[in-house]
């Protein structure tokens, strides 16, 4: 709802992610780190009190999915653990409204680091066709996660929270356009995807060991991801 106390900076911060997800990469400062097909990943250099925080922000478009099917599956609880492999455990501690939820995640631990958890909401929302930022697609959609306290949250001294913003910003184009009259099916759809993340890892995490996850992580769940959509939505009628 919109009185909720986070809701001034749920609403701030989302529009803030989209206008940051939606700049170019030029300009040198992003560094091209993986390819494979139509995704691209970027990342920037940047410590924080001696600990890697490097920014992140992926490229990806994948057919036969909507902007609206990849974000709905990338905030949903409920197939978190079909696709996130990186979790070991994950509650809903809250739900501010119903497209804003808090959660409560625990990571499988890497090696030599702590294991480590995120708490954070996670907002979902549709852009309208009218806004300036989404002239030319068919509808934009945006997940933002943002960490967050909760009073519910248990804490283990065992355990580091990470700190995390996330945005996960999704465009649905039809291309080809359908026939003259004639209803899209899955083979118009073309779905661009920009994945931004920033995630300080809250604690002792060697540099080498956080960049090397991070290099082989990141790419591998960007493809699982989307292809998990795909496949998931294709005998589905079309959720724009
Ligand atoms: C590697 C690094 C970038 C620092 C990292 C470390 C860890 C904690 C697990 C971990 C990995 C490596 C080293 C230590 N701990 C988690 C994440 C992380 C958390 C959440 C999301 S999300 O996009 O919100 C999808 C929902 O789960 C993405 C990434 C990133």
């Amino acid at each position: 709802a919109t009185t909720h106390p986070l809701w001034p900076q749920i609403d701030k911060l989302t529009m803030e992610q989209l206008g940051y997800a939606q700049q170019g990469v030029e300009g040198g400062v992003w560094q091209l780190f993986a390819e494979e097909g139509e995704m691209k990943m970027y990342r920037r250099e940047l410590e924080e009190g001696g600990l890697v925080v490097d920014p992140l922000k992926a490229v990806h478009q994948v057919r036969g999915a909507t902007a609206h099917e990849m974000a709905h599956h990338f905030w949903s609880p409920d197939v978190r653990f079909e696709w996130d492999t990186s979790i070991e455990q994950m509650t809903v501690l809250d739900r501010i409204s119903e497209d804003t939820l808090v959660f409560l995640q625990l990571h499988k631990r890497v090696w030599p680091t702590a294991q480590r958890d995120a708490l954070f909401w996670s907002h979902i929302r549709k852009i309208p066709p009218s806004d300036p930022a989404n002239a030319d697609a068919h509808d934009t959609w945006i997940v933002c996660n943002q960490s967050t306290d909760h009073p519910d949250a248990p804490k283990d001294e065992k355990v580091v929270r990470v700190e995390l913003t996330v945005c996960f910003v999704c465009q649905t184009f039809l291309d080809p356009p359908p026939a003259e009259g004639e209803a899209p099916t899955r083979d118009n759809l073309l779905t661009k995807i920009t994945y931004c993340s920033v995630v300080n890892p809250g604690g002792w995490a060697p540099a080498s060991v956080l960049r090397a996850v991070y290099k082989r992580e990141y790419p591998k769940f960007l493809k699982r991801f989307t292809q998990y959509v795909v496949d998931k939505c294709a005998a589905q009628p079309i959720n724009f």
